[in-house]
């Protein structure tokens, strides 16, 4: 449904009530959707360089171009919808601002001095990602990537950092496989379109052992920083699986496609030192100075200019981005023929019945 004029006047209203300042690059976006659906394309003549405020405003208006007055009209009010839904979050303990937690079954969400902390937080099955957990992550991805947040950090409670995706995840799913296997392919597509777009830094402090998911995301981080403990292992073909997270991309051309074969094919499992010569992982830690070390850095980088390193982000993702989305794309209709092959099939019912530890 298209906003009508009344929206757009609440929108403005609502915008008044905030409890946070938005942040001055928010702020020239709302100037510039707000200007756009009043007046129309900017044909005010440009500021002086040294007008920094005015040329701020200015180039933050042209860079919608023709935009349609409608659209920049819906874009406004859906602007403010999710400054006022995260700013309510954050309010009840819940959304991404300084100091606010969101805890949700499977991740902690936490934010500290322009950090926020994504942990997944189900230490007793290897943190394994549930339905839900893909969720709450896409929502705390939209949540940073909107509020004053600098910096983004995954990481892992107790021994592993993840063990992948939960395989009780299709084995639990109200339906048949087929339903399963459409809505999985949905949700993946989501998920990882997210991290392909997370516009801030993005840093992975890999606790302990990866698996599945949890490593091919790696190759859309920004950085990964490794405990000694970590390794890294995606036995996708021991369960009928194939490459998602566009690691089918991002791996051969990291680590070179012999390299990659061999963790994509054959499942083999990387050190975190290994992991490092391929250039998957950034640095790696000794276990006993790991988070000190880890920590102490990420809160230095926290404090360097965000709009810069956003910037710097946006020029270095650039030119992949429609490749990425192209390959997720394929990825996931692949992985929706694989989940209702006998092979996967097998191979999940092999890993949820099996005997119990004594
Ligand atoms: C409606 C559909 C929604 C779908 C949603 C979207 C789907 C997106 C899918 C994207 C594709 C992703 C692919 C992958 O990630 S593939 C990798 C999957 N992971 C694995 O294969 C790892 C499986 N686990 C293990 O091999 C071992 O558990 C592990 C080596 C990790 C640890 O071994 P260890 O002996 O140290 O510990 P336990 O095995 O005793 O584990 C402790 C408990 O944790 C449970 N556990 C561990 N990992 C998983 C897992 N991945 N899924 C579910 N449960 C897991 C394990 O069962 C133990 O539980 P219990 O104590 O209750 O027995």
């Amino acid at each position: 449904m298209r906003a009508t004029q009344q929206d757009f006047e609440n929108a403005m209203n609502q915008v008044k009530l905030l409890k946070k300042d938005p942040g001055n690059e928010v702020k020239l976006r709302l100037y510039a959707l707000y200007k756009q659906a009043t007046e129309g394309p900017c044909t005010m003549p440009k500021p002086g360089v040294f007008d920094f405020v005015n040329k701020a405003k200015w180039d933050a208006w042209n860079a919608l171009g023709s935009l349609p007055k409608e659209t920049a009209r819906q874009n406004y009010v859906d602007l403010v919808s999710s400054l006022s839904s995260s700013s309510e979050a954050s309010s009840q303990g819940k959304g991404g601002a300084d100091g606010k937690a969101q805890e949700s079954k499977g991740i902690l969400v936490t934010s500290e001095g322009g950090i926020t902390k994504i942990t997944f937080n189900r230490p007793s099955k290897k943190n394994a990602i549930t339905f839900q957990m893909y969720q709450d992550i896409i929502l705390a991805l939209k949540n940073a990537s909107t509020d004053d947040t600098v910096i983004t950090v995954f990481t892992g409670a107790g021994d592993y950092y993840s063990s992948g995706n939960d395989l009780t995840n299709f084995t639990s799913a109200s339906g048949g496989m087929e339903e399963a296997a459409n809505k999985g392919a949905i949700v993946l597509r989501e998920f990882v379109n997210t991290f392909i777009d997370f516009p801030k830094p993005l840093v992975a402090v890999v606790n302990g052992p990866a698996v599945g998911i949890s490593v091919t995301l790696l190759g859309l981080f920004d950085a990964v920083y490794a405990s000694d403990r970590a390794t890294f292992h995606t036995p996708f073909s021991h369960l009928g699986q194939s490459p998602e997270a566009c690691s089918s991309y991002t791996f051969p051309k990291m680590m070179g496609s012999a390299k990659a074969a061999e963790m994509l094919l054959f499942g083999k499992k990387l050190t975190a030192r290994e992991a490092w010569a391929q250039g998957l992982v950034t640095e790696v830690f000794p276990e006993s100075t790991f988070e000190t070390e880890v920590w102490t850095r990420l809160k230095t980088y926290a404090k360097l200019p965000p709009n810069s390193m956003r910037i710097s982000k946006e020029l270095i993702r650039k030119n992949e981005k429609e490749k990425l989305h192209a390959v997720n794309e394929e990825e996931c209709t692949t992985l929706r023929a694989r989940w209702l092959s006998e092979e996967c099939i097998n191979a999940i019912m092999s890993f949820v019945t099996r005997k119990p530890k004594l």
